[in-house]
């Protein structure tokens, strides 16, 4: 079990120099800018609910972070976030007294901290006397000691020794609760879906940071123009080689952009499906913020079809505006329930519904993401995948075909709603989504003709696509 434990190594971004001081006002003056940024990030996603990804770039741009220090600082604070639930059990067995007893602030210090010793290559009296610092300027009198006290027994022990000694070795879920840091319910969610002889894998690869990838979009933009290596399924895709994405000059002006290579597939997939007569009418139903849209509007408007872009939330749908402008291939933006659209019933060629979802597919770049989610959010999105799936299939016309898709392998989302829609049905048929990816190995989903991609098989979101055609 043990062999596929995280190990004692990190990511290769360099620790800004720390500086010695004493007291509360030399502490202040003391702390490194990356770090004060990443334990604000903290902050901002436990007192607000801020989202990482999102809040990430404003306190990096706030701080004043160069290229080094800004990469130094997400890593910091993404992979605290990723491994607390392995944090807050080797903490717990090094302090005096229990996780709840200890002010939020001064915790989320010591979860830093940890994560510089454990998981990064910061030395040892770097990344304790950084964190003491930090704990002076924030917390109670008394925290600085007890903060150097506990990460002095942190540092005891690499990694891999911590979890042999606090992760319980059974059961298994409690066992890959501590050791892989995710919630006892997405273990079990994931078992179901992957099995018990990859689940530690994939929560292994939940918690490596994800590659970036551009796609190049067809007619605007070309994958030779974009600086990375060529994805090794998407015919769209490049690895982007480093530095700052929004940079490259295609993406800056959006011919190209950021997307996971998983859903440069799900566009491809559904424009790839054979339609008989005419492609004109392209639908994607849930649309923002835009990325899928964009691709398939390209693809559209290489053979003279446009697509319309359909989304509930009205920032959102502006987002999607954004993505699409200067797109050829785009028949309009409409702000609108996708479960009741103003739209003609059997009025389109091709349709995309890649549906809300719990997101457990892509753990890996939704740091905070995994503590966030509840296992009732399932009960409330199957509701709105079913409903949202039986729109897209009476807005199809006979003949037309809906891709399905959703970054969460979870069986509830994914083949039990596949299911659930095509009981009691006989206009519609589920094709074989599977055979327009032959490139890709391994990815077959457990209903037959059904897709199912994986970040450890794969190195992509968990995306999951089933197709249907209406007969
Ligand atoms: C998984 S995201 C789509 C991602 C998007 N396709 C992309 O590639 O950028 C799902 C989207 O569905 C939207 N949504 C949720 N409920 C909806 C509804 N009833 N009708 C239309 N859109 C909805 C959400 O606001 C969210 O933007």
């Amino acid at each position: 079990m043990a062999d596929q434990a995280p190990r004692r190594s990190g990511p290769a971004v360099r620790p800004p120099a720390p500086r010695p001081g004493s007291g509360k006002a030399a502490a202040r003056q003391e702390i490194d800018p990356a770090r004060q940024a990443a334990y604000e990030v903290l902050k901002a996603v436990r007192v607000d609910g801020a989202y990482a990804n999102l809040v990430l770039p404003a306190v990096i741009r706030h701080f004043g972070l160069d290229a080094r220090d800004a990469a130094f600082a997400t890593e910091l604070a993404s992979g605290t976030l990723r491994r607390r639930g392995t944090y807050d059990a080797i903490i717990a067995a090094c302090a005096d007294r229990s996780l709840r007893k200890i002010e939020e602030k001064v915790l989320d210090v010591l979860r830093l901290g940890t994560h510089q010793l454990l998981s990064m290559r910061v030395p040892d009296h770097a990344a304790i006397s950084t964190s003491v610092n930090l704990v002076r300027t924030k917390g109670t009198s008394g925290a600085g000691n007890f903060a150097n006290a506990v990460l002095r027994k942190v540092s005891e022990h690499d990694l891999e020794e911590w979890i042999t000694r606090v992760a319980p070795r059974k059961p298994p879920s409690r066992y890959a609760e501590v050791a892989f840091s995710h919630p006892v319910w997405i273990v079990d969610e994931l078992r179901k879906a992957v099995g018990e002889s990859e689940l530690h894998a994939v929560l292994a690869a939940d918690n490596e940071p994800p590659r970036v990838t551009l796609v190049a979009r067809p007619g605007r933009s070309t994958v030779e123009e974009l600086p990375g290596e060529p994805t090794p399924y998407s015919p769209y895709g490049v690895v982007l080689e480093g530095g700052d994405p929004g940079a490259v000059p295609a993406v800056k002006d959006g011919r190209a952009g950021v997307q996971d290579e998983g859903s440069q597939l799900v566009a491809a997939v559904l424009a790839a499906a054979m339609v008989e007569g005419p492609d004109e009418r392209w639908l994607d139903l849930c649309a923002g913020p835009g990325g899928k849209a964009a691709l398939l509007a390209a693809l559209a408007g290489e053979r003279g079809a446009e697509v319309l872009a359909v989304e509930r939330q009205q920032h959102r749908a502006r987002l999607v505006a954004r993505a699409l402008a200067g797109s050829p291939g785009v028949l309009g933006i409409v702000t609108a329930d996708g479960t009741a659209p103003p739209l003609r019933a059997g009025s389109f060629d091709r349709v995309l519904v890649d549906a809300p979802c719990t997101g457990l597919g892509a753990l890996r770049r939704r740091p905070e993401a995994r503590w966030r989610r509840k296992p009732d959010d399932l009960f409330t999105l199957v509701l709105l995948q079913r409903q949202l799936l039986t729109s897209a299939l009476a807005l199809t016309r006979t003949g037309g075909v809906v891709l399905y898709a959703t970054c969460s392998p979870v069986t509830a989302e994914t083949d039990d709603v596949v299911s659930s829609v095509l009981q009691g049905r006989d206009d519609v048929v589920l094709e074989d989504a599977r055979a327009l990816l032959a490139q890709v190995p391994d990815c077959d989903g457990r209903l037959p003709g059904t897709v199912q991609l994986w970040p450890h098989r794969h190195g992509t979101d968990a995306m999951f696509m089933a197709l249907f055609r209406k007969v």
